[in-house]
């Protein structure tokens, strides 16, 4: 009998002690199959060698009904005794020479993976597939370190397109990270996920049926998501022409509209956030509770998380909002205040980047190498001195911000004397602006507020949203600086306001010094 074809879509892998009370273990296998599940892996560690064929027997009947490979985890004689259509052992379990020794040619053999290190030997030992994790902290697991998608990305990476070794992800899958996790993993070389490994979302789920169901909607729409993206074949973005084109009347939609802004900010800057706000005709709610950002998530038009004084609380909060927000789709505006600055901040720029998709990330030239380092991504290393940058920053700013928004599938905006935005495929340089800005503090977080206001109004553009909402703060910082009343930081502060408020939506076209960086 030779190997059979394998879909790895959705694949369940049980834990009796996971598994929802109102159900057996095998009723939950059968629910969950009727929901989509393609492949099943019995795992149970706490059974001896008679009780788990004995078990395996039970579950085999309902697999064998649906044709759904099953798969034993880490005994093979198990998988051998009930003639199970392949195993899964794991980095410490018998190895992977030995196993396919054991199982022949034409069983399935998978083997959990954590290193690119360990996808390569997986490869050469004749796996059939790969598990890669652990993603996200479970409950099954609590591993040292978690992979996100940008670890399993850096995986999948190593693995050539046309290898016969299929991947799928485990650890903390949900129906609500799955599109993020395929769609962010999916590797430079074409890679993308063939599957999702699930344990709790399935047997610990009230309804398995429905929840496999979703997870698998899930995927293939994180599937599809990374395909377009690889084949470029994304809708053709407007050009940097007819974006700047667009802005009087983005600006003049935003103050009809009025849109709603959750932000997690931070109390240096919390106050003059709002304030840019409501002057651009926004509406600010600033809001550190984790306890209510779902129930935001669902009446705000745009989040903005910013690191700028970090607590656990805020942590979780950002966490929990960037979860809602992606799941309402609603735009994310990052603003890693002084990641470089210290581990804790880098730490958490990671986690935040790792949990969910950010839609838009604002930094200057510090924060933004950091996260090109977070990232993989090569580039020059910038100082801080606490939340500013120093020096001169890089020797071509464009590059870089082009590299950290191609490879993170996001708009990035990087501030500075001069600004850059870029999509990874358009990249401006903006030129407006006033000395002033950079002698206030929050300048740059009154810009991700400003950010966050227009991505509302401009939801399938963010690009748009990015360059417009710095050009709308530097003029009104250009209009505050060359008041005579403006002496010095402190009056300049107060006239910013009102010189954002006083903004004409037409400025936004007649000053603009906005220029279109080639590649
Ligand atoms: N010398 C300058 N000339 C013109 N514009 C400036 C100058 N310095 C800063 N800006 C503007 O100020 C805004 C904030 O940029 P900056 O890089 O200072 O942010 P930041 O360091 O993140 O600020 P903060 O941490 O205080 O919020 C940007 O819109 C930028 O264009
Ligand atoms: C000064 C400062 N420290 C933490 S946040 C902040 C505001 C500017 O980002």
């Amino acid at each position: 009998m030779s190997k059979p074809a394998v879909d790895y879509s959705l694949y369940l892998v049980t834990d009796t002690g996971l598994n929802h009370p109102s159900r057996t273990l095998v009723q939950s296998v059968e629910d969950s199959i009727l929901g989509g599940v393609t492949l099943v892996q019995l795992r149970e560690k706490e059974l001896d060698t008679e009780a788990f064929i004995a078990l395996a027997r039970e579950v085999q009947v309902v697999t064998r009904k649906h044709n759904v490979p099953l798969l034993i985890n880490d005994n093979i004689e198990v998988a051998l005794a009930i003639d199970a259509e392949g195993a899964h052992v794991g980095q410490d379990d018998v190895s992977c020479v030995e196993a396919r020794r054991l199982l022949g040619p034409n069983k399935i053999l998978g083997i959990s993976t954590g290193t690119p290190e360990e996808a390569k030997k997986a490869l050469a030992d004749g796996a059939d597939y790969i598990g890669i994790g652990t993603c996200f902290m479970t409950q099954t697991k609590s591993p040292k370190r978690t992979l996100g998608p940008i670890g399993v990305r850096t995986i999948l990476e190593v693995i050539p397109a046309d290898a016969p070794l299929k991947t799928v992800v485990i650890g903390g899958i949900k129906h609500d990270n799955t599109r993020r996790v395929i769609a962010h993993s999916a590797g430079s070389n074409g890679r993308i996920l063939d599957g999702i490994a699930v344990v709790t979302g399935i047997v610990g789920a009230v309804d398995a049926k429905l929840a496999s169901e979703q997870l698998l909607s899930e995927f293939k729409a994180g599937f599809d998501m990374a395909s377009q993206r690889l084949q470029g074949k994304v809708a053709p973005a407007a050009s940097v022409e007819e974006v700047l084109k667009s802005f009087p009347r983005l600006l003049t939609t935003l103050r009809e509209k009025s849109p709603l802004t959750h932000h997690i900010s931070n109390y240096v800057a919390m106050n003059d956030t709002a304030n840019a706000t409501l002057a651009l005709g926004g509406s600010p709610i600033m809001a550190p509770s984790a306890s209510e950002a779902e129930d935001l998530s669902k009446v705000v038009s745009s989040v903005v998380l910013n690191i700028g004084t970090l607590t656990e609380s805020f942590v979780e909060c950002m966490l929990e909002a960037g979860k809602h927000a992606n799941a309402q789709a609603k735009p994310v505006v990052l603003d890693p205040v002084g990641a470089g600055a210290t581990t804790l901040r880098a730490a958490t720029t990671r986690r935040i980047l790792n949990a969910m998709h950010v839609d838009i990330i604002k930094g200057n030239a510090g924060e933004i190498s950091t996260i090109a380092g977070i990232i993989g991504c090569q580039s020059e290393s910038i100082a801080m001195r606490g939340v500013d940058s120093i020096g001169s920053g890089f020797t071509d700013p464009s590059a870089v911000v082009r590299a950290v928004a191609k490879r993170e599938n996001c708009v990035v905006a990087m501030t500075g004397v001069v600004d850059y935005v870029s999509d990874g495929v358009r990249t401006v340089a903006i030129e407006n602006g006033h000395p002033y800005q950079g002698r206030i503090t929050g300048s740059g977080c009154m810009i991700a507020s400003s950010i966050a206001s227009f991505a509302a109004i401009s939801p399938k553009d963010h690009f748009a949203a990015a360059v417009a909402g710095i050009l709308a703060l530097n003029l009104a910082g250009e209009h505050a600086g060359a008041r005579d009343d403006v002496r010095g930081p402190g009056t300049f502060r107060a006239a910013f306001i009102d010189e954002i408020a006083n903004l004409n939506p037409e400025q936004l076209l007649t000053e603009a010094k906005v220029r279109t960086v080639a590649l």
